[in-house]
């Protein structure tokens, strides 16, 4: 059954947006995604604990009202943050059980805010960007497969959908699929319990464009990956555009099977960095513009430098802000955006630290670019900030030598521990870099 909440969600939305005032509209439920539906009960994730929470005591009726006046059922609702979606996935799919009344079937499963109008390019992801408008204009003429990968919240998902969005646009008929691996593997797994393989490849194989996200999950599954292969040759032969995401490059997916491995070569394989502070400030203008709101420079400025390794994290520090203004009814200032972002600063959750965020975090600080830390400029003012990160990588990450070179430009491991050395003995003499070296690990380690 395709369940009418998400093909009308738009017009839900509508409802919404015309009974509430605009900011709160922005504010609780513009984000609002509907998840799926057991029985009677509606399932929508929101973006954090503190929306759920005002959503669940002041909004439920509003939005049961606005559901039922599109689709004449009322449904129970069920608000989740996107950590207890995830967990609510993970023991479905520990389960198997199959969720017949999932309202992604028979969608292509585009998220309509995951456009190129909403992309902002940077240095961080021009090449994956124009990679992936190429494929959009020439689907299996310009690179099959293209291979998206990057780290946690960086915009893979974006990307995708976007050239999802623009075929669609110039070819209506045309049959987009996107789909979490997650979500084929298991269509696979109730397909062969259900005795209806034929039908799962059917859908998987007679399509135009099929998007896969978050492909290191199906490494090592091998009735998985089996059916992946045979589904990428069917779609391949037939000169339908495949497109793939994974939070490492295929070479990197341990237990991939060979011959997947050597197939996600065969187009394009592009990355996505951490966006470096230029592109956080233009991510933040475009968010607090598409939601015509103004935020001061400053609090831009604040926010961009306080979130620096992930996109998603960025954004809900706004949300957060925004909804802070919204129930305080207080304008916002740099006051109240540290207000607001207090939590998540002195978070006890701890911080996946990469080379990238520490490369980040130290060349914000020395004004200068992430790259030009791993270039091979050995001018002092670069040179030293350089072995200022190395340090940093070798106390704050369980890299090997080897890697934080790889890191650092394809440095040699002795340039590591010559910087680190450095380092160290400068420290013992030197009390303000002692502080330096402090200020910047509270910054990265956000303790
Ligand atoms: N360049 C960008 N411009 C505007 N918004 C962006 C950009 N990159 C990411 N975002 C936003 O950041 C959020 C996270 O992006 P997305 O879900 O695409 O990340 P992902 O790389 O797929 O993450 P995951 O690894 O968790 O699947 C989304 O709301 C997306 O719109």
């Amino acid at each position: 059954m395709e369940n009418k909440v998400l093909s009308h969600w738009p017009s839900i939305l509508k409802i919404l947006e015309t009974e509430t005032s605009p900011v709160s509209f922005q504010t609780w439920f513009k984000n609002l995604k509907p998840l799926s539906v057991n029985d009677n009960v509606l399932t929508i994730e929101t973006l954090d604990d503190f929306s759920r929470d005002i959503l669940k005591t002041r909004y439920i009726r509003l939005i049961q009202n606005a559901i039922a006046q599109v689709t004449h059922y009322e449904y129970e609702i069920k608000i989740v943050t996107p950590n207890e979606a995830n967990q609510i996935q993970k023991s479905k799919n520990t389960t198997n059980k199959e969720d017949s009344s999932d309202p992604l079937d028979n969608q292509s499963n585009l998220n309509p805010r995951y456009t190129f109008d909403t992309f902002v390019v940077g240095n961080s992801n021009r090449m994956a960007h124009a990679a992936a408008l190429a494929v959009a204009e020439a689907p299996a003429k310009a690179y099959n497969p293209l291979f998206l990968y990057g780290g946690v919240g960086l915009g893979k998902t974006h990307l995708m959908h976007s050239i999802g969005h623009y075929i669609l646009a110039q070819n209506p008929s045309a049959k987009v699929l996107y789909a979490s691996s997650e979500k084929f593997t298991n269509e696979l797994i109730n397909s062969i319990k259900d005795d209806k393989n034929q039908a799962f490849r059917n859908k998987y194989r007679n399509i135009d464009v099929l998007l896969i996200d978050d492909i290191q999950f199906i490494a090592g599954k091998e009735r998985t990956e089996e059916e992946f292969f045979h589904t990428f040759n069917t779609l391949h032969e037939d000169s339908k555009q495949i497109i793939i995401s994974s939070d490492r490059p295929p070479k990197e997916i341990k237990t991939l099977e060979a011959r997947l491995l050597s197939r996600f070569e065969w187009g394009l394989i592009a990355d996505i960095q951490p966006p470096d502070l230029e592109t956080r400030i233009a991510i933040l203008r475009k968010k607090a513009e598409l939601e015509r709101l103004t935020i001061p420079n400053d609090v831009i400025l604040f926010v961009a430098k306080s979130i620096v390794s992930n996109i998603r994290e960025l954004e809900g520090a706004l949300n957060r802000i925004i909804a802070y203004s919204t129930l305080a009814n207080k304008e916002i200032n740099i006051e109240l955006a540290s207000e607001a972002l207090k939590d998540l600063m002195s978070s006890d959750k701890p911080k996946t630290i990469t080379t990238e965020l520490i490369q980040e975090v130290v060349a914000s600080y020395f004004n200068l670019k992430p790259e030009e830390l791993r270039s091979k400029k050995r001018t002092r003012n670069v040179a030293f900030p350089r072995q200022i990160a190395m340090y940093l990588c070798r106390r704050l990450t369980d890299l090997s030598l080897p890697k934080i070179g790889e890191k650092f430009g394809g440095r040699d491991h002795t340039t590591i521990i010559h910087g680190f050395e450095k380092v160290a003995q400068d420290i013992e003499k030197d009390r303000e870099l002692q502080q330096t070296i402090l200020e910047l690990e509270k910054r990265i380690t956000g303790k």
